[in-house]
C-alpha cells in the first residue's frame, strides 16, 4: 500500500474509524517516546490513510499527558502531509450549539506543562503561527461537513479555540474571561497538537463537535466528562462520515499548504551545523533538506 499521506486524529470519543480497510497497525518508535497508541493505516474509499487516538484506546492519557511530540513525529514519519484532528469541545457562545460542527481557524494557548517544540537543543526554528490552521484542508473539511451533516445540525467556519491545560473543567470566572477575549470554543487539546503539526510541516485543521456550553449559561448545565462524551457519541458516528468525505475529496485535489514549507522560513541551524545526533532526532522533520 502507497504511504499514508492523510492522518486523522481521533480525540475523545472517537477511538476508531470503522470504515478503514485492510487495517494493519504500527508501533511506531520515535525520538520523542511513543504515540498515544499503535498507527493504524488502511485504506478509506480506496484513499491510503493513517488514524491515531489521541488519548489511546480505552481513554488513557490525559490532555496533559497525550505525548504531542510523539504523536506527530510518529504521523510525519508514516508520510503524513495533512493531519485532520477531531475534538470534542465546549461552546462559548449562544449561537454553537451541543451537536453543532465548528472548523476552528485560530487559537488561543492557555496551557502550561507541555513540551511545546520538536526544536531546540542544537537546532533552533521559529515557525510562523499566524495562521495556525491550513485553510486549505480546512475548506476540505468544510464541504464535507456540508455534503454528509443532517439538516438539524449546523457547521459554523472560522471560530477561535481557546486551550486550557485541565483535566478539571473551568472555574465560571475563567469561562466569561475566555468569552472575554473573544473564544468561542474551548478544549484541552488542540494546542500544542497544532505548533508541532506546523513545526513538522503538516497542514493541520480541527473538525470540533460542540458538547456543551461550559459552565458560563444562565440556563444550561455545567459541563461534566459524561456529558460531553455522551454528546460526543451522538454525532461520532457523522464525525466518521465527515472524515470519510474530506479523505474522498482531499485525494482528489491535493491542496497546496504554505504549512508544507513551513520550515522554510523558520529554520535558522542549518542542518549540516547541527550535530549527527540532533540530525537524527529531527531526521523526519528536515528529512527534505537533507
Ligand atoms: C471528555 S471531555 C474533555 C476532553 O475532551 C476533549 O478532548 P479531545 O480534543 O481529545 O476530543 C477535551 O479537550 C478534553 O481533553
Ligand atoms: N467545556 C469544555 N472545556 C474543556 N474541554 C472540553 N471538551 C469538551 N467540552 C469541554
Amino acid at each position: 500500500m502507497a504511504q499514508p499521506r492523510i492522518g486523522v486524529i481521533g480525540g475523545s470519543g472517537l477511538y476508531q474509524i470503522a470504515a478503514i480497510e485492510q487495517v494493519q497497525e504500527h508501533v511506531v518508535d520515535t525520538p520523542f517516546g511513543m504515540p498515544s497508541d499503535v498507527i493504524v493505516t488502511g485504506e478509506l474509499s480506496g484513499v491510503p490513510v493513517a488514524f491515531l487516538t489521541r488519548h489511546g484506546r480505552g481513554h488513557k492519557f490525559l490532555p496533559s499527558e497525550v505525548p504531542y511530540r510523539a504523536n506527530i513525529y510518529a504521523l510525519k514519519s508514516l508520510g503524513v502531509e495533512y493531519v485532520i484532528a477531531v475534538s470534542a469541545v465546549g461552546s462559548l457562545q449562544e449561537h454553537l450549539k451541543p451537536l453543532d460542527m465548528v472548523l476552528p481557524s485560530q487559537f488561543i494557548d492557555l496551557t502550561k506543562q507541555r513540551a511545546q517544540s520538536f526544536f531546540g537543543q542544537g537546532a533552533i526554528a521559529h515557525v510562523s503561527l499566524a495562521e495556525p490552521v491550513c485553510l486549505a484542508l480546512q475548506s476540505v473539511l468544510a464541504e464535507a461537513v456540508q455534503t454528509v451533516k443532517p439538516a438539524d445540525v449546523a457547521l459554523h467556519v472560522g471560530a477561535t479555540y481557546v486551550c486550557i491545560e485541565g483535566p478539571q473543567f473551568s472555574t465560571q470566572a475563567e469561562s466569561h474571561w475566555y468569552r472575554s477575549m473573544s473564544a468561542d470554543i474551548i478544549g484541552m487539546t488542540n494546542m500544542p497538537e497544532a505548533r508541532l503539526a506546523r513545526e513538522a510541516e503538516m497542514a493541520y485543521a480541527t473538525l470540533a463537535l460542540v458538547t456543551d456550553y461550559d459552565c458560563w449559561h444562565p440556563k444550561e448545565a455545567h459541563v461534566n466528562a459524561n456529558m460531553a462524551i455522551m454528546n460526543l457519541m451522538r454525532n461520532a458516528e457523522q464525525a466518521q462520515a465527515v472524515v470519510a468525505k474530506a479523505i474522498t475529496l482531499l485525494a482528489a485535489r491535493w491542496p497546496e499548504s504554505a504549512a508544507h514549507t513551513a520550515l522554510d522560513a523558520g529554520l535558522i541551524t542549518s542542518p549540516a551545523d547541527m550535530a549527527p545526533e540532533v540530525r537524527e532526532r529531527l531526521a523526519a522533520l528536515i528529512a527534505r533538506r537533507l
